[in-house]
């Protein structure tokens, strides 16, 4: 009944992803922050974010996510974030690239490649849909690469070709680092690199490249998302910078639904 209060139409439910998201924890803070007496973030993965997503807004039923931008929900579906009075989601959010310690000196040429990695949430927007759209992430990665042959010249050059030379990027199976990721690995392979990916959860993402099992990870969100995870590992990696900017993380809700802020939660 959508002239009942929308937290009995939606359950006194936000539907989240993986509990270690930096966008959970910042979620819960909001729930304690604006005083949501009664609510709870239900915890899951991304894919089945945006599965309940796509179910509630085929439906026209109201639904409230963990959303993040760049992100193909929002060029499928009709979206808005809530409104953050508190700014407890931060302003702009930056994507970084983050290295183990040593990785300079042991693979100078990957390091010259990750250093140089940057790009616009268009350029990942583009990946994602085609990701979204049914395409493998590799064949994904390598259609944007083949469309993108001067920003990837840009990123090698100069780099000497190595022969098999191994590497691990570590990440979480966030839409969105999905497409960077697989980018990041394909113009290495490129290069000769032996590249492994691993997929983890946001926890061991970031224990990884503290510890040296991963050599670089290039879905760190910052300043705000992934402050904890920073703090926790400092002086054990190194931040090669920011490699995405235009960013943003909040509560998502369907255009249909008469909610502007998360003041209209209460
Ligand atoms: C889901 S955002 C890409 C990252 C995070 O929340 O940790």
């Amino acid at each position: 009944d959508s002239s009942a209060p929308v937290g009995q139409q939606v359950g006194y439910q936000i539907t989240g992803i993986d509990p270690g998201a930096g966008l959970m924890r910042a979620t819960e803070r909001v729930i304690e922050e604006y005083e949501l007496e009664g609510w709870r973030v239900q915890t899951g993965s991304g894919p089945a974010m945006t599965a309940a997503l796509t179910r509630a807004y085929n439906n026209n039923e109201p639904i409230i996510v963990t959303g993040w931008t760049p992100h193909w929900k929002f060029s499928k579906f009709d979206l808005k974030y809530l409104d953050d009075p508190k700014g407890i989601y931060g302003a702009e959010e930056y994507v970084h690239t983050i290295a183990r310690l040593g990785l300079q000196e042991d693979l100078p040429n990957a390091y010259t490649v990750l250093d140089r990695f940057a790009w616009t949430s268009d350029d990942m927007g583009a990946v994602m849909i085609m990701v979204e759209d049914g395409l493998d992430p590799v064949a994904a990665a390598n259609a944007w690469i083949d469309e993108n042959a001067e920003t990837v010249a840009s990123w090698i050059e100069g780099v000497d070709a190595v022969d098999g030379d191994k590497i691990s990027l570590a990440y979480v199976a966030w839409d969105s680092e999905i497409a960077s990721t697989n980018v990041v690995a394909e113009v290495l392979r490129s290069v000769g690199y032996d590249v492994t990916l691993r997929q983890v959860e946001p926890g061991p993402m970031w224990a990884g490249v503290a510890d040296g099992s991963a050599d670089a990870i290039v879905g760190a969100w910052l300043p705000t998302t992934h402050a904890d995870y920073y703090a926790e590992f400092e002086g054990r990696f190194e931040d090669l910078g920011v490699n995405m900017e235009g960013t943003r993380i909040g509560l998502v809700v369907p255009a249909y639904m008469d909610i502007d802020s998360i003041e209209d939660l209460k």
